[in-house]
């Protein structure tokens, strides 16, 4: 700091003086500015536009692996193609050949295999991770990983017809498929931390939005990209997108960061991650369990519906082409792509998530009644199991949030992943075994896609149960999850005590 002593008679003293004056009041002016800088920001982190902007960055976070994961479906016939299509002469090529990377359907399908089986095993453990070292390491970390896996994939594509083509795709698809689960976590534990008491559902389904987008958008313009520049320019133009998903990882690992110190909150989340443990899952409640079972349940009825979905179409109902068969059955997600928000609003205004989870299973019982029993057209079908999923996915997800503290909030997703992709594959496989093991391109006699259906409809009977069960002990434990999301952050706030020791040994 400059001296103050003013009262000197000398020139060069008084200079000296008022040059320390000046320096003193451009300190001054310094440290006002700096403070009521900080002040502003301190208000920016709390208001909404700072956690709105947050939110759109980290929307675009899984937009890029959300149109990675289906891009083989899209080029399944290219995947699966002929190395070459010159005939025996060399000279011409065959017309209904399709130039591929002369992968086996059983090939193919390890590539889905493989994301669905490691996606299951990691998730819990990196949700684990993600409470320990905070959620804007982890989407750092996921998204590198997620641009390694998929630009491992994409390498693979050139080496078609050599030993290293399905060992390279694996292996893009194993680190894609792990970092991938684990990057949705730490992007949803961020919603629950900034939206939770505030907008919760509303960001939640626009963030489900964005990511729907993504595989939506894959539908539609993989094929045409692939037209032009051929299967391995599409394959690397994938991996931009998730370089892309990558930048606005550092976004909002640096809005959460400086927010999160703004609000004075940083010490608090420090202290907590701390005391995190594995073994606390055994402290989860019972109406987490319950979430997560309706969660199983319903999902076992969504997935490997459209994984089917667009064969099942072709074979039970006459006249549609494969491109209008995926059309229709794109209907679910289309449908979705606008109501998930509309979804949140309603959940955030009126909370009822608990109800509305029931209504939205009792719902889609009728959709595979109809598929199993009826020729009325299957688009009635899958746009009413668009709205439905809208519904279930903008009140089940946001309720996990609810029921864990934020510092269990990645290990809780982690799990509830975990058996949600359990679920999903186990039916995967019960559905293959129930369509019997004649090869898919041929016809499936309908009587066998039947018993399908009936199969997907007894998984959401279970949720209908499962969810009257959440109903009941909800209400036993104060009812938190069918309040608006306003009051139930104040009643959590009212009823949380300091632990000492797991943070989920705290009230929920
Ligand atoms: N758990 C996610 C999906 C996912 C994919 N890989 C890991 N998790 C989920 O179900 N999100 C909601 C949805 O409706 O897609």
């Amino acid at each position: 700091m400059p001296n103050l002593e003013i009262g000197v008679s000398d020139n060069r003293s008084h200079d000296h003086a008022w040059d320390c004056h000046k320096l003193l009041t451009a300190e001054c002016v310094y440290q006002l500015e700096t403070a009521s800088y900080v002040c502003n920001m301190v208000r920016a982190a709390a208001k909404a536009y700072y956690r709105f902007i947050l939110l759109i960055f980290n929307c675009l976070l899984t937009f890029g692996s959300y149109f990675c994961f289906d891009m083989p479906s899209v080029l399944q016939q290219q995947f699966q193609g002929n190395l070459t299509c010159l005939n025996s002469t060399e000279t011409n090529r065959t017309t209904d050949c399709v130039e591929g990377l002369g992968m086996t359907p059983q090939q193919y399908n390890l590539l889905y295999a493989i994301y669905a089986w490691t996606n299951a095993v990691v998730v819990t453990l990196s949700g684990f991770f993600i409470d320990k070292l905070g959620s804007g390491v982890g989407i750092i970390l996921f998204s590198i990983l997620i641009v390694l896996g998929s630009a491992t994939f994409a390498l693979g594509s050139h080496f078609k017809g050599t030993c290293y083509l399905l060992p390279l795709m694996l292996i893009g698809r194993l680190l894609f498929g792990s970092s991938n689960g684990s990057l949705i976590i730490a992007q949803d534990r961020i919603i629950a931390f900034w939206f939770k008491g505030k907008e919760l559902s509303l960001a939640f389904g626009l963030q489900l939005t964005c990511s729907r987008l993504g595989s939506v958008l894959n539908f539609f313009l993989t094929p045409s990209i692939e037209r032009n520049f051929g299967i391995q320019w599409t394959l690397w133009g994938g991996m931009l997108l998730c370089v892309l998903s990558f930048f606005s990882a550092i976004i909002v690992s640096v809005l959460d960061k400086v927010g999160t110190k703004q609000l004075g909150l940083d010490a608090v989340l420090l202290e907590d991650s701390k005391k995190v443990r594995f073994q606390d899952i055994r402290y989860l409640s019972l109406r987490y369990w319950l979430l997560v079972v309706t969660i199983m349940f319903f999902y076992n009825g969504i997935f490997p519906f459209v994984a089917d979905a667009s064969k099942f179409i072709q074979d039970k109902y006459s006249g549609y082409s494969q491109q209008e068969a995926s059309y229709v059955a794109g209907a679910i997600y289309d449908a979705s792509l606008l109501l998930f928000s509309i979804a949140g609003i309603l959940v955030d205004y009126v909370g009822l998530r608990a109800v509305i989870a029931l209504i939205s299973a009792v719902l889609t019982l009728p959709v595979f009644a109809l598929l199993a029993f009826t020729f009325v057209p299957p688009l009635v079908s899958t746009i009413w199991l668009g709205v439905t999923y809208s519904f279930a996915a903008a009140s089940l997800w946001p309720s996990v949030f609810l029921v864990v503290p934020q510092a269990n909030i990645g290990i809780a997703l982690g799990l509830a992943t975990t058996v949600q992709m359990i679920g999903s594959g186990l039916c995967n496989l019960i559905v293959g075994q129930l369509l019997g093991n004649q090869s898919r391109s041929l016809k499936i006699p309908v009587w066998h896609w039947q018993r399908v259906m009936i199969f997907l409809l007894a998984n959401i009977i279970s949720c209908v149960i499962a969810s009257i069960f959440l109903n009941i002990v909800d209400k036993q434990e104060g009812g938190v999850l069918n309040m608006t999301t306003k009051r139930s952050e104040a009643v959590q706030e009212e009823t949380q005590e300091p632990s000492e020791t797991s943070p989920l040994l705290r009230e929920q």
